[in-house]
Order: structure tokens, then sequence, then C-alpha cells
């Protein structure tokens, strides 16, 4: 008796999921974050025994990136990419983008030249399979909350990036930030160019106002634009020149991100007729 009724419960509530799914757009938000995240962690499941045949390696980034490539057919997002041309070509290079949210992965791998790692924090490690698929691509972790530990970790990034040819993916921001701006850049990303003395590529992932946002819990289709902007050298700069690299690469961004966000504006219904 008491299994029959579980089964009824369970049945309903199966049937029910559907409607509360057309109905409620909170709940369908948390359907699709989460189908989200379980996807990318079968895929690392997946990427798992691809990558292991050669171990960590830079060259494992375009298996996670081949693999990821498809995740946005299943959102309907378009993803547009402008200025593809201003990566420089056969050199190593630093690459900064502004970070809005777990979704920023599907720009990323839209764009991600080859031997090219992010660095991220190493919290990420510690995400079961994600974790150990980031390790087997070679991403490079730092802990955000040891200074000093990570500036050691970015020096010997700048170091790796001459000898083994390869560029590097920072988000200078340091954090998520889902205030329709950019937070203030932190200065890892410029020092690690400057020291590597290879130039500095940014970036500008479009806002995802107008199809996602977490507070409003809203997730449809949309487009994205990812526009890459001319480089900016640092030949001959030393670390004074630091802060200026900083701030100029952070106005071009801001502006990019703005006129971005102003095409990219839907724009407000026609007025009812009278
Ligand atoms: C198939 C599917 C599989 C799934 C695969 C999925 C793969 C996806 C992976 C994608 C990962 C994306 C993850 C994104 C993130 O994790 S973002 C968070 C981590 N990233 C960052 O934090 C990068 C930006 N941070 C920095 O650059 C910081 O500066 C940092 C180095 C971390 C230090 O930060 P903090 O402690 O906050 O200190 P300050 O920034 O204030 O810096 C202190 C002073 O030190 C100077 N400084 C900084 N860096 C250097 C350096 N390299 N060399 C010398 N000096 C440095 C800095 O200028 C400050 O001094 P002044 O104030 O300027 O005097
Ligand atoms: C055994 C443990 C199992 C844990 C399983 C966890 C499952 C998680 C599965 C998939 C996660 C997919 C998302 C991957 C990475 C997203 C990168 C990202 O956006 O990181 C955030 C980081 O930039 C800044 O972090 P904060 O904004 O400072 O916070």
């Amino acid at each position: 008796m008491e299994v029959t009724v579980g089964t009824a419960a369970l049945a309903l509530a199966l049937l029910l999921l559907p409607v509360l799914y057309e109905r409620s757009g909170s709940f369908r938000f948390f359907c699709k974050m989460g189908f989200y995240n379980g996807w990318i962690l079968l895929l690392a499941l997946v990427a798992i025994p691809l990558c292991a045949l050669r171990g960590r390696d830079v060259e494992n980034m375009k298996i996670i990136r081949g693999l990821m490539q498809h995740v946005k057919h299943l959102y309907g997002i378009r993803m547009v990419v402008r200025g593809a041309q201003h990566f420089p070509p056969r050199q190593p290079y630093v690459v900064v983008s502004n970070h809005q949210s777990s979704l920023d992965l599907l720009g990323m791998m839209e764009v991600l030249p080859d031997r090219c790692v992010p660095i991220a924090k190493r919290e990420l490690l510690y995400m079961g399979a994600v974790g150990v698929a980031c390790w087997l691509g070679g991403i490079i972790f730092i802990d955000r909350k040891r200074t000093h530990d990570a500036i050691s970790v970015m020096a010997e990034a700048a170091h790796t990036m001459l000898s083994q040819d390869v560029r590097v993916w920072v988000f200078p921001e340091g954090t998520r930030n889902h205030s329709g701006s950019m937070l203030p850049f932190k200065r890892g990303a410029f020092h690690l160019a400057v020291q590597a003395q290879v130039p500095v590529v940014p970036i500008v992932i479009s806002s995802y106002q107008h199809f996602y946002s977490k507070r409003e819990r809203r997730f449809t289709a949309g487009q994205c634009v990812i526009q890459v902007l001319p480089p900016l050298p640092t030949r001959g700069l030393g670390p004074a020149d630091v802060p200026a690299l900083t701030e100029r690469v952070r106005a071009a961004m801001l502006e990019a991100f703005e006129a971005l966000s102003a095409e990219l504006r839907p724009t407000a219904p026609p007025p009812a007729p009278q």
C-alpha cells in the first residue's frame, strides 16, 4: 500500500514538473542552470580519459574547447565574434576579458586561441571531474587569499609563456560581476604581460542582461557578441607602467562594453494602438 501511495506521489510530481517548468520563470531558471552545471560535469567526465592520454598539457584545451562548443546551441545563444583578426599570430600574449557569470565559459570557448590557458581560482580544482579536467588542460590555479603565492604563480606563468609558447587568459576583475559595468581591474594580468614583454589582448563579452539575469531568475535565448580589441604592446614597459596600462585597457574595454550594451539593448515595443 505504502509503495503504491509513494509511486502515485512520484508519478504526480513528475507529471507536474512540465507544468511548473511552463508556468514558473524561477523554476525554469534553476532547471537551466542546474542542467548547465550538470552537463559540464558530464562533459568533464568525457574529457578526462581523452586528456589523460597526454597528461597535464595545454594542448588538452583543444579537447575541452571542442567538447564545450555545442553548449550554446542547447540554450539558443547565438555567439557573434568580432575582431578575431586582432589575435597576434604565432606569439604568446595575455588575454584579459570581463567576467559576468559562469556563462562566460561559452564565450571563452568560442574564441579560445590554441595553446591558451585560463588563470582560475584554486577552488575550481575541487569541483570533482571539472577540477580534474581543468588540471589536465593545464589551467593555472591561484589562491586568491594568498597574494604572495598568487604573484609567484603568475611570475612562473610569465616564464612558461615564453619557454613553452603559451597564451594566458585572465579575468582581471578577479571575480564574477553582474553589475552591468566592470569592477576595478586587478593588476596581476598586466604585471604578467610586462614581465613576459608580450602584448595584452582585451576581449569584451557583451552584457547578458537582455537574455540572462541571475537576480531576476531569467534565462531565455539570446545573442552575445565577443569583441576582440586591438592588442596593446608592452615591449619596453616596466613595473612602474603597470597602473597606467591597466587603466588604459579597462577604459577601452568599458567603452566597447557600453557600446555593445547600447547596440544589443532590445528596443522598446511600439506603443499599443489607441
Ligand atoms: C569539458 C568540460 C570541462 C570543464 C572545463 C571548464 C574550464 C573552464 C575554466 C575557466 C576558468 C575560469 C575561472 C575564472 C576565475 O577563476 S576568476 C578568479 C581568479 N582570477 C583572478 O583573480 C585573476 C585576477 N587577479 C589578479 O591578477 C590579482 O592581482 C592577484 C594576482 C590574484 C592578487 O590579487 P590580490 O590579492 O587581490 O592583490 P592585488 O591585486 O591588490 O595585488 C597586490 C599588489 O601586488 C601587485 N601584483 C599583482 N600581481 C603581480 C605580479 N604578477 N607581479 C608583481 N606584482 C603583482 C599589485 O600590483 C598590487 O600592488 P600595487 O597595489 O599595484 O602596488
Ligand atoms: C566532489 C565535489 C563535486 C563538486 C561538483 C561540482 C559540480 C560543478 C559542476 C560544474 C561547474 C561548471 C562551472 C565551471 C566553472 C565556472 C568558472 C567560473 O565562472 O568560476 C567563477 C570564478 O571565475 C570566480 O568566482 P567568484 O565569482 O569569485 O565566486
